[in-house]
């Protein structure tokens, strides 16, 4: 898409169920002269007006609302264009009204992210920033809140710009290795690089091996809920997900396909998975369901691995919370190949509390950070970035030509500029933007 900075884009940056009030959000080049024609002279800057909105205030031509109104001139502005906000009255006849105005004096409806898109072009945030108010938007619990806070607060920018930075000085010596190959550095300059670049590899690697915390708190945390047919894992879904969710029945092999449910625990959004029950089978469709069980058991980060009563699983899933059902009928052993059983009813409802407690336990300890500890990774795009520059510095340690080693150096702060955006990125950012939400 050929990317045009000059036109004014306009959208609705609140949300479109009924409200009380509706901010359009205007910015692009034209926006001085569009507000004039709307509201008549400019407000101060950034100071918040009540205003009579005309479709032309000049003829005093078809009074629209009346609103509060703000002028955000150009660069001290979200976009780092001129841009206005009319707070207005949040009729939908009045917003399309207003929308209309807006176009017939040449403005366009914004692409979704394009604000956003506008204010990185324009250097007043980098490409990570920029994710993290997505992922603000996008926000539904504390810890997806904090850590989207963190990123787009530059948190993590920091992080990778800190890297590049010291690759940069790294690169600085080494070129002067180059360039004076006579006047051979100082053995000790020499052992210093390598060891700055091994500091450097050792970060990285203890930022990739977060235990994909940042990951899992954007995403969820997935538990697949599996065991035999009929140990009550559709009954337990139920039972998180507090409404019918899934089939309940007596008659073994009820659930087929796996059904998920969302929600939150200890602050962290979590998907729970409800699966086929596992056995031997020769119906095709119930096979296809446990092929499926058994993916989900793989792939979750935790399995909540159900048994009726005595019914003993034979193997204990790894990553697996055992839980013995039906409690109320049977009694439930207290361990199963020395793993721990929590014994629940979700007939009475008897050890429900202590389950909640260890899924609530079991959320924190995946996803929880030391107080003060560097920023989380939180997507595979800077996951990749990260694992790029590692490569090419373990490459440039391997390297014994000071061009050669120069050359991998290069290449490894260019893995980390395409993270924050500072280069080559242009092949991205339709993707990332595009994800945005409109009026963001
Ligand atoms: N009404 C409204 N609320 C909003 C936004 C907005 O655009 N409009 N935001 C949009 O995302 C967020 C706040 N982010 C903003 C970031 C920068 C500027 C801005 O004008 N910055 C200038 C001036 C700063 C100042 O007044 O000191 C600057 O940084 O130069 C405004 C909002 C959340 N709430
Ligand atoms: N007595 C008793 N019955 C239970 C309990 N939990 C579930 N049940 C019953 O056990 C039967 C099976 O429950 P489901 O939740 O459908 O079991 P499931 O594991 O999903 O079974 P499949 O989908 O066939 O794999 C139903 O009749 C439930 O009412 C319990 O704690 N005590
Ligand atoms: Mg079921």
């Amino acid at each position: 898409m050929a990317y045009q900075h000059n036109e004014t884009i306009f959208a609705l940056s609140t949300g479109l169920e009924r409200a009380a009030i509706a901010v359009m959000r205007v910015s692009g080049a034209g926006s001085a002269v569009l507000l004039q024609q709307l509201c008549g002279t400019l407000p101060a800057p950034r100071r918040a007006v009540l205003r009579r909105v005309w479709r032309d205030s000049a003829v005093k031509d078809n009074l629209l609302d009346e609103a509060v109104v703000l002028w955000f001139p150009g660069p001290e502005s979200y976009t780092g264009e001129d841009g206005f906000e009319l707070h207005l009255h949040a009729g939908p006849a009045i917003i399309s009204a207003v929308a209309e105005a807006l176009v017939q004096s040449g403005a366009r409806p914004a692409e979704p992210g394009e604000f956003t898109r506008r204010a990185f072009t324009n250097g007043r945030m980098d490409l990570v920033e920029a994710e993290g108010i997505a992922d603000l938007i996008a926000a539904e619990t504390e810890s997806q809140r904090k850590l989207a806070l963190a990123q787009s607060d530059g948190a993590l920018s920091k992080l990778y710009q800190n890297w590049r930075e010291r690759l940069k000085y790294i690169l600085a010596y080494q070129e002067a290795l180059i360039d004076f190959p006579d006047e051979n550095l100082p053995q000790e300059t020499e052992q210093k690089l390598t060891d700055e670049i091994s500091n450097l590899i050792a970060e990285m690697q203890s930022h990739l091996q977060d235990g994909e915390k940042g990951e899992r708190i954007r995403r969820g945390v997935v538990f697949a809920i599996a065991g035999p047919p009929n140990a009550g894992k559709s009954s337990l879904l139920n039972w998180l997900a507090e409404r019918d969710a899934a089939i309940v029945s007596s008659v073994e092999g009820t659930t087929r396909d796996a059904i998920e449910v969302g929600g939150t625990l200890a602050g962290v959004r979590v998907t729970f998975i409800d699966t086929a029950g596992l056995r031997e089978t020769e119906d095709i469709i119930e096979a296809e369901g446990v092929r499926r069980a058994l993916f989900h058991v793989k792939h979750a980060d935790c399995v909540l691995q159900m048994f009726p009563g005595a019914t003993i699983p034979e193997e204990v899933f790894s990553d697996a919370i055992l839980i013995g059902n039906k409690a109320d009928l049977i009694p439930v052993p207290s361990e199963v190949h020395g793993h721990e059983v929590i014994p629940v009813s979700l007939k009475t409802g008897e050890g429900l509390k202590a389950l909640r407690h260890v899924l609530e336990r079991k959320v924190e300890s995946l996803t929880a950070r030391l107080p003060g500890s560097a920023p989380l990774l939180t997507r595979a795009r800077h996951r990749a970035g990260v694992q790029e520059a590692q490569q090419s510095l373990a490459a440039a340690l391997e390297q014994q030509w000071p061009e050669l080693r120069g050359e991998e150096i290069r290449l490894a702060m260019r893995a980390l500029g395409r993270i924050t955006g500072l280069v080559g990125v242009e092949d991205v950012l339709d993707a990332i933007f595009g994800q945005f939400c409109i009026g963001k």
